[in-house]
């Protein structure tokens, strides 16, 4: 099976790196197109994969296309290949707010769509991923593209209409928990900690805090009175954090994403 990515940015290269270091599919059944070489250069220099600035030419050759591009781009990138795919490949998006009715119209034959929202993590095998498809895509199809995506993290299927919900809680998600990260390590500096390792101590703490989350199987809160002492200190910093309004700026920060991917994936004028 030859896997192709149409762009080759910030979350191409995060999944390509996951896909190849967990031997998903081998270097030479990979092929990666991008208008500007140097941002291929890096992966074909460390993994020898086939790369090209020829978009036409990966949507050919692969069996199942990833299109790895902004939003913004799709429409030009879907014009550009449309005829030279059959309605036999696997178009694969991951873009924000682009729905899978508005990729088989701008593709204008029945494709086989698979949508999903990654996240970066997949670069070190930690991704979150939510697929769903539409009906031209068989089970057996589905399970191939949802077996690429496990191979960097979890993968869940989700129906089309929680695709916002999905880009709120996970796909945008890494961006707020390394402000957390960075915060908490700016007040680790301020207490005197080295800036290094106030990075590993707060860093340790979320990953060992999600670990207990997914292998404990118990309640977060649960968790967080377990961390709590009566009279002790992390209920001062609980308290602080209810009284800024931590998990209120938490949840409309999630829902603000959501709410954009929704509003991207709105016809824009010209398309009606
Ligand atoms: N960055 C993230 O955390 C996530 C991004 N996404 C989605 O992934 C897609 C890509 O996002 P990023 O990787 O962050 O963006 P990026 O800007 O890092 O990468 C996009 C790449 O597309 C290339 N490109 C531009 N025009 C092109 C064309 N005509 N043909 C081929 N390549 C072209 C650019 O050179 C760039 O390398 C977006 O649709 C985004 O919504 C989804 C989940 C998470
Ligand atoms: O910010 C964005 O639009 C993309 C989609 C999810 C994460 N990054």
């Amino acid at each position: 099976m030859k896997l192709g990515f149409i762009g080759c940015g910030n979350m191409a290269q995060a999944m390509i790196t996951g896909i190849l270091k967990q031997n998903v599919v081998s270097p030479d059944k990979l092929i990666v197109s991008n208008p500007h070489e140097e941002k291929t250069a890096k992966l074909k220099e460390q993994f020898g994969i086939l790369t090209t600035t020829d978009n036409k030419k990966t949507a050919k050759e692969a069996e199942i296309v990833v299109l790895a591009v902004k939003p913004q781009v799709y429409p030009e990138v879907i014009k550009e290949i449309r005829d030279e795919v059959s309605t036999e490949q696997i178009i694969v998006t991951i873009a924000a707010g682009v729905s899978m009715a508005a990729t088989e119209r701008q593709f204008g034959k029945e494709m086989k769509i698979v949508r999903v929202m990654p996240n970066t993590p997949a670069l070190v095998g930690e991704g979150m991923s939510g697929l769903c498809c539409n009906e031209y895509v068989t089970e057996e199809e589905f399970d191939k593209v949802h077996h690429i995506f496990q191979s960097f993290g979890k993968a869940e299927k989700i129906t089309e209409n929680l695709m916002d919900a999905v880009v709120g809680v996970s796909g945008s998600g890494p961006a707020y928990v390394y402000m957390f990260i960075e915060a908490m390590a700016d007040a680790g500096v301020a207490q005197g900690l080295p800036r290094k390792q106030a990075y590993t101590f707060a860093a340790q703490t979320l990953l060992g805090s999600a670990k207990m989350v997914l292998e404990t199987g118990q309640h977060p809160g649960e968790l967080k009175d377990a961390v709590c002492s009566p009279a002790g200190t992390t209920i001062e910093a609980v308290n602080t954090l209810e009284k800024k309004g931590f998990r209120s700026a938490v949840i409309e920060a999630v829902n603000a994403a959501a709410k954009k991917n929704h509003e991207l994936g709105k016809p824009k004028k010209k398309e009606k």
